[in-house]
């Protein structure tokens, strides 16, 4: 395993000709851009922690059932550095970097006491987003990269605190029906006046149809929440909307500002300062898209360490939303890459398994309700919301499926009322073996796996025309593309795709599958 995870990939420039077995549906065209970490050594230096490896972009064009893959070196400003340094000279999540062998010059700069936020990694490996025309490869920090999604060149760096006044900004941006991003970031720069931000970038620039205009020069700020405690904000990968509000989890999985102040100074790496603080709460915020303010209310929960958002919607009078949640933030130390030797699957155990939790936000509080009676009147849910003293609520989940993460839903049904949820089943180790498509409804599922196997996030592509959310209009199949390449998320490696469909008999109808698949000896 360490092999998979620790090793260098080589790029593919020139587009690869898939092998194809069975077909592929003639409608499914177009390109699948993915990004993840590719090479976790340069010269003698190594990153320490698997999120740290530097951006591979992957494409892969399909096309009249032929599937072409290439992929591509972000030429991100950190890893030009890197390359020519012949050393790791930025710093990524896991390991702190200096850029000169003398450590103590960097100290002052750096120091709180000028409320100076060090400059971060242009290292964009976790996501793409698209705004407008254009594509950005994404990661948490204030920077971001234009790439042509077509060659997969590196273009323009932006830095988002030129347009909103983020200093970190997630990679899971929400998109709506006219292709507006909805994104949130956290805003640290301002002498402690720590908040955390909700903004818009349009598709296209307000009064312009034209194209080549940069829709992020009309940014909008939509609402700030401040952080509860100014020091330490909350850490959040993602969050939930529904066609009313946005969910924003201020959870207990906390970036300590002094110690990263100080980081640098201390040779330590920007994860050493966050920390689970497991006496405390997860603070609930729904926020009003309308008033653009947060719902006075203070919803509560136990503490949770939440990556993903998995959808959101509302249902009489409630807001309902769903997320994989852990019990503690044992996730992100796993993967150190110290960790990831050879006996991973055995070794590596999750000290909590993400769970599939539906929270249910009344929002209404009857003032005069009683103390301790349960506000959620929605009969699809057994998740309850406590009323207590000064407007105080405390909300219980429905915990609905052990074991699943990297969600991915129909995003037609994004925000609505939605049934079926598609992502990679993991037990007690990290390392996905199967895709599940699992029925919130019915609470059933589906599973696919095969030897040799290990599935990334999967992604739903509907039929063009499809009525049901899971279904294709003229014949009865579901299609489902994925993605076995090591992407954002997953195990990075060097691979040839192999695309595979697989007919499989479910229930009541035939679905198909499309597995692009790693083809080098996996027998690690
Ligand atoms: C560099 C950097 C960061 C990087 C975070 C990363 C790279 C997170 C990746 C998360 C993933 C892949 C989660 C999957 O569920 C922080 C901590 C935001 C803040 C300081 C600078
Ligand atoms: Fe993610």
């Amino acid at each position: 395993m360490e092999i998979i995870f620790g090793r260098n990939k080589k790029e593919q420039l020139e587009p690869l000709r898939a092998t194809v077995t069975g077909s592929i549906p003639a409608w499914l065209q177009g390109t699948l851009l993915r990004n993840g970490p590719g090479m976790h050594t340069v010269g003698d230096s190594k990153y320490n922690h698997w999120f740290d490896g530097l951006a591979l972009l992957h494409s892969f064009s399909i096309r009249d059932g032929e599937v072409f893959y290439r992929s591509k070196y972000l030429q991100s400003d950190t890893y030009n550095a890197n390359i020519e340094a012949n050393r790791i000279v930025v710093s990524e999540f896991g390991t702190m970097a200096y850029p000169d062998p003398c450590k103590n010059i960097f100290s002052k700069a750096f120091s709180y006491l000028s409320h100076t936020i060090p400059d971060f990694t242009d290292n964009c490996l976790i996501n793409i987003m698209k705004c407008g025309e254009d594509f950005y490869a994404t990661t948490e920090t204030n920077y971001i990269r234009k790439i042509d999604p077509q060659t997969l060149e590196t273009l323009e760096k932006v830095d988002y605190r030129k347009y909103v006044a983020v200093n970190l900004a997630t990679s899971h941006p929400h998109y709506d029906e006219a292709g507006n991003v909805l994104n949130m970031g956290t805003s640290i720069a301002d002498k402690g006046r720590t908040k955390y931000v909700m903004f818009k970038i349009p598709a296209t620039a307000p009064g312009s149809k034209k194209k080549g205009k940069n829709p992020l020069k009309h940014s909008e700020v939509f609402c700030s929440i401040p952080s509860r405690s100014l020091l330490s904000p909350s850490y959040y990968h993602s969050f939930g909307v529904t066609e009313n509000y946005v969910v924003f989890l201020e959870q207990p999985f906390k970036l300590d500002i002094l110690k990263m102040a100080t980081a640098y100074m201390r040779g330590v790496s920007w994860a050493s300062c966050m920390t689970f603080c497991k006496e405390d709460k997860t603070y609930i915020h729904i926020i009003d898209q309308k008033t653009r303010k947060p719902v006075p209310t203070k919803f509560y929960t136990d503490p949770m360490v939440v990556f993903h958002h998995v959808n959101a919607y509302e249902e009489d009078g409630c807001v309902l939303f769903d997320v994989i949640a852990y019990e503690d933030n044992s996730l992100y130390q796993l993967f150190y890459l110290a960790n990831l030797n050879k006996d991973f699957e055995e070794k590596s155990r999750l000290t909590s398994v993400p769970t599939l939790r539906r929270f249910a936000v009344p929002l209404h509080v009857d003032k005069d309700a009683e103390v301790g009676s349960n506000l959620v009147k929605v009969s699809s849910t057994t998740a309850t919301a406590l009323k207590e003293k000064d407007d105080h609520v405390y909300c219980q989940p429905e915990v609905l499926y052990e074991g699943l993460e990297l969600p991915r839903i129909n995003y037609a049904h994004n925000g609505k009322p939605y049934r079926y949820i598609f992502a990679a089943e993991v037990q007690w180790s990290p390392v996905p073996t199967k895709i599940l498509k699992y029925d919130v409804l019915t609470k059933s599922s589906l599973k696919w796996s095969e030897e040799s196997c290990w599935p990334a996030e999967p992604l739903f592509v509907p039929t063009p025309g499809a009525k049901d959310e899971d279904d294709a209009p003229c014949r009865p199949s579901r299609d489902l593309v994925v993605s076995h390449h090591k992407s954002n998320r997953q195990l990075s490696m060097a691979w040839m795709p192999e695309i595979s469909t697989f007919g499989r008999q479910t229930e009541d109808k035939q679905g198909s599958m499309i597995i692009l698949r790693h083809t080098e000896n996996l027998n690690y």
